[in-house]
Parts: structure tokens; sequence; C-alpha cells
């Protein structure tokens, strides 16, 4: 029997399982780590995770300030709504943003600029459109820390010289009318964003709105990425004859990256004492061991060799691809580093992240696990191994059915132009054209 048709004693869910029950306490002891704290102007916050619940220590708005540019009033110094005829009034001092809030003189329209502090006292801002005239002459600003130079009943507002020291309404507001109130989009101590919440740009600039410098942010997995193999060469390099370039190392860290974890890429030869020597030297400064390639049944399975007896266990997972599968604890030198090792095929290290590893880092990071799978229609007929759970890439037409790519799993130029990932589950071994395949959106 050909390893390819072998029965493999274990399903993906169970692989899925096992990994979740290595990877899952080491997610669990980051989040209840000390917290990093990054500037909230740190150009790596976005995309972070708050550690902790985040409250505001004051109010949002922190006062009660104009919607408009426009004249601030007191409603009942305009006489009744049903009045006819225009309602003047005296113009009093002007508030620009920034300026400290000042007492409103009774019986005047004191001048507020958008943002500006409500005058203490002023109940409604009337745009300056509904005001005649409706532009701002030349005004007097009381300026900073003008607030106790203002006497009420004091001097007018506009200059002595201003050709109109008055202005014409003719309507009156309502109270309260263009006036944004102080905590009326957040009050002081309300909660900001809960812990666990991944951080959007407009959450960013909430927390610098409520004054927050520093932010708590969940700590990152660190995954030791090692891609092994005596012919796999670093791009850039001189392609010997027999050789290939490294494509796993660079589609695994761009996808734990993107899944939110830390990556240090390493590639190594085929010499099972540099693995187990670079797991004891740097795998205490990290959380997860990953490795692709070396797993299978050659002559030179490095990472099998170095990490068995290391205690990592290595299965054959009924799924193709990904068929061979390692994890376990490796302990090397006096390092203890929980270890994923994933098969050597570019496109069977790719679909195991997605399966068993990809869905955990991203719930840390806070995003969605995955997409959820839906039921689509087979544009062709489709064969499968039916001892294997076959994960074939593919996408969809524009009557939307799923076509397939062939199931090969160093086919990477067909993995890169994938946009799903259909499942064909254990015991199928035909599906015809038309009948419902499942499928998830795929984006590695
Ligand atoms: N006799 C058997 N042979 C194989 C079996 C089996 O059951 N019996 N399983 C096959 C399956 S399925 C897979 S998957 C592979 C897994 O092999 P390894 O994990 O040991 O991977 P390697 O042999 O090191 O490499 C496989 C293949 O992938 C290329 N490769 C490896 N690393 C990279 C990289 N970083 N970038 C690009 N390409 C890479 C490598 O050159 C090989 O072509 O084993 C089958 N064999
Ligand atoms: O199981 Mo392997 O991953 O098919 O190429």
């Amino acid at each position: 029997m050909s390893g390819a048709d072998r029965p493999a004693a274990t399903t993906p869910a169970e692989h899925a399982a096992r990994v979740a029950e290595l990877v899952g306490p080491v997610l669990a002891a980051l989040r209840d780590a000390e917290p990093e704290r990054l500037a909230v102007d740190d150009p790596g916050l976005p995309g972070r995770v708050t550690a902790t619940e985040l409250r505001s220590g004051i109010p949002l708005p922190p006062f009660d300030n104009s919607q408009m540019d426009g004249y601030a009033v007191r409603v009942a110094d305009l006489g009744a709504a049903g009045r006819a005829g225009p309602r003047i009034l005296r113009i009093g001092a002007a508030t620009a943003a920034g300026d400290p809030p000042i007492p409103h003189e009774a019986g005047t329209a004191a001048p507020v600029m958008t943002g500006a502090a409500i005058p203490i006292g002023a109940d409604a801002v009337i745009p300056i459109e509904q005001a005649d005239p409706p532009r701002f002459d030349a005004l007097r600003r009381p300026g900073p820390g003008a607030a106790a130079d203002v006497e009420p009943g004091g001097a007018p507002g506009a200059a002595d010289d201003a050709p109109s020291a008055r202005v014409a309404f003719a309507t009156v507001p309502e109270p309260g009318a263009f006036i944004r109130r102080r905590g009326s989009d957040l009050p002081a101590g309300a909660v900001i964003l809960p812990a666990g919440t991944r951080l959007r740009p407009s959450g960013i600039g909430l927390l610098a709105n409520a004054g927050v410098a520093v932010v708590p942010v969940r700590r990152r997995p660190r995954v030791l990425l090692v891609s092994t193999g005596d012919e796999v060469t670093a791009p850039g390099a001189p392609l010997a004859p027999g050789r290939v370039y490294d494509a796993n190392a660079p589609l695994l860290a761009a996808a734990l990256r993107a899944a939110g974890a830390e990556v240090t890429a390493i590639r190594i030869a085929d010499r099972p004492e540099a693995l187990t020597e670079l797991v004891a030297g740097r795998g205490g400064a990290h959380e997860l061991l990953v490795t692709s390639g070396g797993i299978s049944a050659g002559a030179f399975e490095v990472v099998r060799e170095a990490l068995a007896p290391a205690g990592v266990a290595f299965s054959g997972i009924a799924m193709q691809p990904g068929g061979p599968q390692g994890a376990g604890v490796a302990a090397c030198g006096g390092v203890r580093l929980p270890a994923l090792c994933f098969p050597g095929n570019p496109v069977s290290s790719a679909v195991s992240a997605e399966l068993f590893l990809l869905p955990l880092l991203r719930l840390h990071a806070g995003l969605p696990a995955g997409t959820a799978t839906e039921l689509r229609p087979l544009a062709h007929d489709v064969d499968s191994p039916p001892r294997k759970h076959q994960l074939r890439r593919g996408r969809l037409d524009a009557e939307g059915r799923v076509v397939l790519t062939p199931p090969s799993s160093h086919l990477l130029a067909d993995l890169a132009a994938a946009e799903l990932l259909a499942h064909i589950p254990l015991g199928v071994a035909h599906l015809a054209a038309g009948s419902p395949i499942e499928i998830q959106r795929f984006d590695v």
C-alpha cells in the first residue's frame, strides 16, 4: 500500500482539537500577561487588541460648544415665538474655538464659531445664515484669559466703529438649538473601548480625543518559523541545479503576521542538530515553533529526526493536502516550546496553517476566526480519494458555480489565484457537476 493510500487514523477535526489544546494555553497566557503599552500615535497600534477596558477621564465633548458659526442667544431675549417682525439684539463678545467660556450678557447675541464654548447663560445658537446681516463684521474677541474681564451688562461686543453693532433674527430658535452638549458623545467615566477590542482607526481617534496617550495592548504570540531542506534557497541567491526558492517561509510569515503573530523566520539545512540547537538557543524568546518540510517518509526528514525525540508527535492525518503533521511540545536543551510541523509542499503548508493554526491566532488578534462555510454548486465533476478529506482550491465562475484547480500540492500558482477552499469530506469518491460542495473564502 503506498503512502498516499495508507489509511490515516486521525481526522482533520481531531488534529485541529489537538492543536487547539497545544496552542490555546499559550494564547491564554499571553492574554493574562502584563500588557504591552503603545503610544496612541504608534504606527504599530492599528490592529492591536486592547488588553484592558479603557474609560474616559473626561466627558466628550468636554464643554457645551457650538455646532455652527453663528450667534449664541438667550431664547427668552427674542420674545414670543409667534410674534411678527424681526428680533433685534445688540452684538455681544465673540468666542472662537479654543477660547475659554465667557459669561453671556443678557439681551445680546454673542458671535460663536463652530467648536467654540457656548457663553455661560446662552441657551441656543442661530446659524449666521439665519441672521441679518448674514455675515460677521468686525468683532471684538476677548481672547484667552479674558473670561474674567468681561462684565455682564458691560461694553458692547461689536467694535465701536463696526458698521453693524446689531443683528436681526426672523425666527426664535428652540432652546438647545445647535448646541453640542458636554458629554453628549461620551460621558465622563464611560467605557471608551472594552477589553479585547481590535483597534480600528476610529477607536484610536476616540482614545486620543479622550486624552489617552498610552494604550495597553494584548501581547502577540512570537513565532519561530523554520523552513527546512537542503534544496531550499533564499530568493535573490543564484538557484543551483536541483534547488528551489523558499516559498514557505515568506508565505507562512505573511499569513502568521496577518493573523496577528510576530514572526522570526529562519532557513536551516537538513541537519537535525541545526534545528535542536536553534530551538535551544532562540526558542526561549518565542511562544511557538512552526516548521515546514522534513516530516514525511524520506531518508532525510530533518524536522521529524530532530523533534520526535524531543517530544513532538508525528502522525498521518486523513486529509489531502496536509497529510503528514507534527504537533507537541519540543524540549530542546532546557527550552520547552509548543511546536507545529507542517509538510513542505507549499500548498500543504498553507492549507495546514489555514486549517489548524490561523483561526486560533486570528481570534487572539480580535479577528474573525475565518469565513463561514457555504454550499455552492460544482461547475464540473470531481474525484477525491475517499479515505482523505480533500481540500481543493478554486474560484467561482460568473454563475456562482465552483471551479476547482487540480489537487497536487505543488501548484502554488493555482493557490495564489484561488479565492476559495472547497471541502470534499471523508468517504466521498466523486461529486457530479451541479452537486453542492462546501466552500469557504480563502485569503492565504
Ligand atoms: N513515500 C512517501 N512520500 C511522501 C509521502 C508519503 O506519505 N510517503 N507524503 C507526501 C506528502 S502528502 C507530502 S505533503 C510531502 C511532505 O514532505 P515533507 O514535509 O517531508 O516535505 P519535504 O520533503 O521537505 O518537501 C516536500 C516538497 O516541498 C518542497 N519544499 C519544501 N520546503 C519548501 C519551501 N520552503 N519552499 C518551497 N518548496 C518547498 C520540497 O522541495 C519538496 O518538493 O511528502 C510527500 N512524500
Ligand atoms: O498531504 Mo501532501 O500535503 O498532499 O502534499
